[in-house]
Order: structure tokens, then C-alpha cells, then sequence
């Protein structure tokens, strides 16, 4: 009989992920099919929950189902990829504010429809995943959306600290916090000098304002930023976006939200690629699937890799 391991972030999504699993529940119950739930309780937790539980798969009619946002299913793939059966496939119900991950690859947002598919026609897809080598203090990490340097890191870094989040999170208009520190960071985030390297050439950007490596077009909640990506095509895409000065980036923004032809402007520069490597000369902040990264120096080696999607 099939079993299915649900690995829950009650907190995602202003406790979305709470609401989520009661409906879970209830269609398991009514499908009359074997589940087991394990509740993380603190950031980073789902890490070693998932390690555990792909240890102790032992059948292919085991599943191991996600239920929380798109940083809850970075730790589940970093905890799967640092087990022993790290080919384990991930299904992910997303239950987090952005869910720019279950966007990209065009996952189920219905709870029945995706216990139904589980129970009757499950598939397993090879996907792309990011995987980075921080090349100054030796730590290895995989994405699922992206990692961002400079104003996004900004944003994500000043709304986890905000007190105004837990107030909004509460009403849930958590998204709001987001916005003002959007207004913060057009403010507060400076310029910076980054190196990238990739196709054997070295690129130097003396304005760079934001650096994300992308597994798929979007970032900051479907923001399609590279449309090109795709968690499909074993490359991993780089956007450096310049900001000569506020006008031209508000200008450039509006172009992505628009038409997107901010491709095609002459601060925003792209490359597709299965490594890439990026330094910056001082310390900037940094976002890895919506999770800050502290303040610090990069030097990074991208690399595409890829994990087994349970649909
Ligand atoms: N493993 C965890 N266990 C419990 N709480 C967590 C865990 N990881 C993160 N959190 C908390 O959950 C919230 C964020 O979860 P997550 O990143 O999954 O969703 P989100 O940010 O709402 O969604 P998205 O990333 O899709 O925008 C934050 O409040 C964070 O402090």
C-alpha cells in the first residue's frame, strides 16, 4: 500500500501551510491512504526531517510530499541530497507567499487533484535544481528558484527583521512588509563591483545592483526576470541588472512588468550557462531561495544540477 511522508512548515505562507495540512488530511483520510506527518518547528529543521526520512525509504511506494513555501522545499532538497538515497523524488504541495517554484514548473495548487495523481498516476520528472560551491568558506548548497546578491538580498534581509511582517503576517498582508522594504532598498542598497565568469570569459560590472542566478524565469513572487530559464534545459541563467541611476532602474523595472524587454536594455545583462562563477569585492547581502544569507563577501561556483520531481 502506498505511504505518503508529509513535511510540513506550519508557519509558510502567513500559516498557510497550517490550512494546507488540514486539507491534506482530510482528502488522505477520505482516499483512505497511509500518511505520516512530520512538523518542522524551526528554520532550518526540515533539513535534517528529510535527511531522516529518505535514510528510511524503503520501498518505491513510499512519497515524500513538501508542504510549506519555496525555502521549506530548498531545506527538504538539500536534506534529500545530503541523505543516502539522495535520487529520492520530492513532491511539493506549495503553501508559502511566492511559491515561485510550483510557478515554474506548473505544479498542482489543488490539494485533491494532487492526492488524486499521487494515488492513481504518480510521475517522476528529472528537473533542474541550482547547486553552489562557496569557494571562501567551503559550503556546498542546492536552490530550487535562485540566488540572489545586492537589492533583492536587501529586501528579503530587511523584511525577515522587520517587526512590521509579524504584525502584517498576522492580518495576513505579510506582502506588504515586502513592498515597503522594496521603497528601503531603492534607498539603501548601493552599487556594487562584480566578477562573472562563465563560457571562459570574465565579465567585470563596476554598477552592479542586483546579481541573481536563476534555476527559472522568476524571482520575488513572479517576477519574471529571465524569462529564457527553464528548470528544463540543464543550464542555470545569470541576470547582472546595473542602476546608473533611480529613474533608469524604476524605468527598467517597469519594462520587466510590462513587456519584459528589459532584456534587451543596456543595464541588464544575461547568461545562460551550466557553471557559472561570481565575485563581488566587499560584502553585500545575500537571498537563497528567500532565505537570507548573511552579509558577506561572494565567491561562488554555480553549477546546474537536478532532482526527481514526484507529481
Ligand atoms: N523548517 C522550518 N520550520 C518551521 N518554520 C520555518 C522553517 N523554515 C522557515 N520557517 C519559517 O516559515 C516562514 C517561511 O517559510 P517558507 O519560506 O517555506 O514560506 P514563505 O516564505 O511563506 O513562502 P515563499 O518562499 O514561497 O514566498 C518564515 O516565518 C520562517 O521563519
Amino acid at each position: 500500500m502506498k505511504k505518503i511522508h508529509l513535511l510540513v512548515n506550519l508557519k509558510s505562507g502567513s500559516n498557510r501551510g497550517e490550512k494546507a495540512l488540514e486539507q491534506i488530511k482530510t482528502i488522505l483520510k477520505n482516499e483512505k491512504m497511509n500518511y505520516d506527518i512530520h512538523i518542522s518547528n524551526y528554520p532550518g529543521q526540515l533539513v535534517p526531517i528529510a535527511t531522516k526520512v529518505a535514510n528510511e525509504i524503503s520501498s518505491g511506494n513510499e512519497y515524500v510530499i513538501v508542504v510549506g513555501g519555496d525555502g521549506s522545499l530548498n531545506q527538504a532538497l538539500n536534506g534529500v541530497k545530503n541523505s543516502e538515497q539522495p535520487t529520492t523524488p520530492l513532491g511539493y504541495f506549495p503553501a508559502g507567499t511566492g511559491n515561485d517554484f510550483a510557478r515554474a514548473a506548473k505544479l498542482e495548487t489543488d490539494p485533491l487533484k494532487l492526492i488524486k495523481h499521487l494515488k492513481n498516476n504518480p510521475t517522476v520528472t528529472k528537473v533542474d535544481c541550482g547547486k553552489y560551491h562557496d569557494l571562501i568558506n567551503g559550503e556546498t548548497r542546492y536552490f530550487v528558484n535562485n540566488l540572489g546578491i545586492g537589492f533583492d538580498a536587501y529586501v528579503v534581509n530587511k523584511t525577515n527583521h522587520s517587526k512590521l511582517k509579524t504584525k502584517f503576517n498576522k492580518i495576513n498582508i505579510g506582502n506588504l512588509a515586502y513592498g515597503i522594504n522594496i521603497v528601503q532598498a531603492l534607498k539603501g542598497q548601493d552599487n556594487f563591483k562584480v566578477k562573472v565568469s562563465t563560457n571562459g570569459h570574465s565579465y567585470y560590472y563596476e554598477h552592479a545592483y542586483l546579481v541573481t542566478t536563476n534555476n527559472h524565469p522568476y524571482f520575488g513572487g513572479g517576477v519574471p526576470i529571465l524569462p529564457i530559464a527553464s528548470i528544463h534545459n540543464h543550464q542555470l541563467d545569470i541576470a547582472i541588472v546595473e542602476k546608473p541611476n533611480l529613474v533608469k532602474f524604476i524605468y527598467l523595472f517597469s519594462k520587466l512588468l510590462i513587456n519584459r524587454s528589459h532584456m534587451k536594455s543596456k543595464q541588464f545583462h544575461y547568461f545562460e550557462s551550466s557553471v557559472i562563477e561570481v565575485k563581488t569585492d566587499d560584502p553585500e547581502y545575500g537571498q537563497l531561495d528567500g532565505e537570507e544569507l548573511s552579509k558577506r563577501k561572494f565567491h561562488l561556483k554555480f553549477e546546474v544540477d537536478h532532482f526527481d520531481l514526484l507529481q
